[in-house]
């Protein structure tokens, strides 16, 4: 038997005013699995992830964590489980880099403790594992975007949430630490939900990948099924050739549909 996803997002609808965003899209996440939620711009990848970490309420359909649904959730218990790095990270904040990692540990003290040891440790850890350790104590808001984006991740790192959502954490991040950031994700055998724009990261580092399509799932299972022609050329409007590199990962190659065509 298939095991229990520890994330689940069943037939999940919301409309804007009059514009549907989601229509009956589902996704599965199994512990340890990575999940890789892809689609052109606008459609609909940030609504379906923040319905995920309970930010967004569908219109129709349900979204469980463990098993429970997730607004019956309360938040401290939900910010324990599930770390959320999001698109834009907070530019304003006059906190130093390793207080914004310490924000982390925020959900697992209680109303009057303080910080201890044990927090500072899990946050230098956390900064540590993206880089940044040597900056823990610039201003947050001083830090170039792509640092910005490393110390988000390591918030959510030090939270030690069983479930990461990420919305195109690669986003800002030079080719290295795109495959960095992956990397670690992988390596911390975590739950993880993550919006790529990069169909070659999501081909690399997701064990199952979800392709919205105008607010639809069109696709979805291993990306081998996934990142086909058949499935990526419709939505795109591209044309893809899949070549196997010398290290027997997968790559596409991906050329406009017109000028494929000029070419057949
Ligand atoms: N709060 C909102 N109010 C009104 N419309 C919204 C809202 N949030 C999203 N939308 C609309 O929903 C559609 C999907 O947006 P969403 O951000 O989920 O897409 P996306 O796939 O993440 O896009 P991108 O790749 O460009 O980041 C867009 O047309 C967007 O304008």
């Amino acid at each position: 038997m298939a095991e229990a996803p520890l994330l689940h997002a069943e037939a999940v609808s919301r409309s804007f005013g009059q514009n549907p965003v989601l229509q009956e899209a589902s996704l599965s996440a199994a512990p340890g699995e990575v999940v890789g939620l892809i689609g052109p711009n606008g459609s609909g990848k940030t609504t379906l992830l923040r319905t995920l970490c309970g930010a967004l309420s569908p219109d129709a359909g349900r979204v469980t964590f463990d098993g429970e649904e997730i607004g019956r959730i309360g938040a401290r218990k939900l910010a324990q489980r599930v770390a959320v790095v999001v698109q834009e990270p907070p530019s304003e904040l006059m906190l130093s880099v390793g207080d914004i990692v310490l924000l982390g540990r925020t959900p697992h003290l209680g109303m009057f403790d303080r910080r201890g040891a044990e927090d500072e440790r899990l946050a230098a850890q956390a900064l540590e594992r993206v880089g940044l350790l040597e900056k823990a104590s610039r201003e947050f808001s001083g830090l170039s975007g792509g640092e910005k984006q490393r110390v988000l991740i390591a918030r959510a790192l030090a939270q030690q949430a069983d479930c990461l959502l990420l919305d195109e954490p690669t986003n800002h991040l030079d080719i290295s630490y795109q495959h960095q950031v992956l990397h670690l994700v992988r390596e911390l055998s975590i739950t993880a939900v993550v919006v790529l724009h990069d169909l070659n990261l999501a081909a690399r580092y997701c064990d199952s990948v979800v392709l919205l399509s105008q607010g639809r799932v069109h696709a979805s299972g291993t990306p081998d099924e996934v990142l086909t022609e058949e499935m990526i050329e419709p939505v795109y409007d591209v044309s893809i050739q899949r070549v196997t590199a010398e290290d027997d990962t997968t790559q596409l190659l991906f050329r406009r549909v017109a000028e494929a065509e000029r070419e057949r």
